[in-house]
């Protein structure tokens, strides 16, 4: 569901970013919206402007041109600051703090500060309180930076990889955070990752950036009923040119293609209802072949 009556999280409307005044485009065109309450998936492959958006949507970047807002605000703000919590790839943390100093800090520093969340969130993932941020390993520090972001209380939530460095297990837990989170306090989220079989489960909405441009912006159950994988002789493709033919890949004289039918499928095809998991590799594989036929 989105529209302009819709409540949103982040709304872009033709946004476009660049580095240096000359220099390329990291961001071009842009026009989405995410509802709020939603578990936003963003997703692109590297260099595609993921952590761009998430940094203009966190006030740290402002937009060359066009606009982006979150909770119906501007994010240079300080009532978007407050709002709004934003967990970038660095990850920035006072290595010789203790953990205990850190959400401290973010005590003093977040007047909504809700401490036994933040202390839940270190304690789970058996981290001691005691210990030096600096001697913690990246999914620990990921853990704690979490912590912080959680303990503001915030009405949106940009995270920015937050699964990169952790183990499958904590992985779990922290998607089972995130949607605890989203589904007790309405929080929402907007997170990149490249980790596609843990957003099938967990996310109801797609971002898809592809080389700065958004190519995909949908709920995933719309994705789902809207895409078809089909399998079949090679000789039957023909059928398939009146509809959206996403990526194909054969073996031998046998094809097996991910559509989006534009009306019923004729041929003679067996047909499966993909995962996520399956669409988004597809779309991403997809621009990899453009982006080669481009070059
Ligand atoms: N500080 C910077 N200065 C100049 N160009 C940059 C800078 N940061 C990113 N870029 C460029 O902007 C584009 C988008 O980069 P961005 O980091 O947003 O992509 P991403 O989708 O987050 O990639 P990844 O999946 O690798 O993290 C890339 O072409 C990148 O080279």
């Amino acid at each position: 569901m989105t529209g302009p009556d819709v409540p949103a999280a982040l709304h872009a409307t033709d946004l476009g970013f660049r580095y240096r005044a000359r220099g390329d485009w990291a961001l071009r065109d842009c026009g989405f919206t995410v509802p709020r309450g939603s578990i936003t998936a963003l997703v692109g492959r590297n260099g595609a402007g993921k952590s761009t958006l998430l940094h203009l949507a966190g006030g740290l970047l402002r937009p060359t041109h066009g606009e982006i807002r979150v909770l119906d605000t501007a994010p240079d703000t300080a009532a978007a600051r407050t709002r709004v919590a934003l967990l970038t790839q660095d990850r920035p943390l006072y290595p010789r703090f203790t953990v205990a100093d850190t959400l401290r800090m973010g005590g003093k520093l977040n007047s909504a500060w809700d401490h036994p969340v933040a202390e839940r969130v270190v304690r789970e993932g058996g981290t001691a309180l005691t210990a030096r941020v600096g001697e913690l390993s990246p999914g620990q520090r990921t853990r704690v930076s979490l912590a912080l972001a959680l303990g503001k209380r915030p009405e949106l939530l940009l995270l920015d990889e937050p699964l990169a460095d952790l183990d499958p297990v904590v992985r779990a837990e922290i998607m089972a955070t995130l949607m605890a989170e989203a589904a007790d306090r309405e929080v929402s989220i907007v997170l990149s990752s490249h980790v596609l079989p843990d957003l099938e489960q967990t996310c109801d909405r797609v971002v898809l950036l592809r080389a700065g441009r958004v190519e995909l912006s949908e709920d995933t159950d719309a994705l789902r009923e809207g895409h078809t994988l089909v399998t079949g002789h090679i000789d039957g493709e023909p059928s398939l040119r009146e509809h959206a033919v996403v990526h194909r890949r054969t073996h031998g004289r046998q094809l097996t293609a991910l559509v989006r039918p534009r009306g019923p499928l004729g041929g003679d095809w067996h047909v499966e209802r993909p995962g996520l998991e399956e669409i988004l590799l597809g779309h991403l594989r997809s621009g990899a072949e453009s982006t080669k036929e481009a070059a």
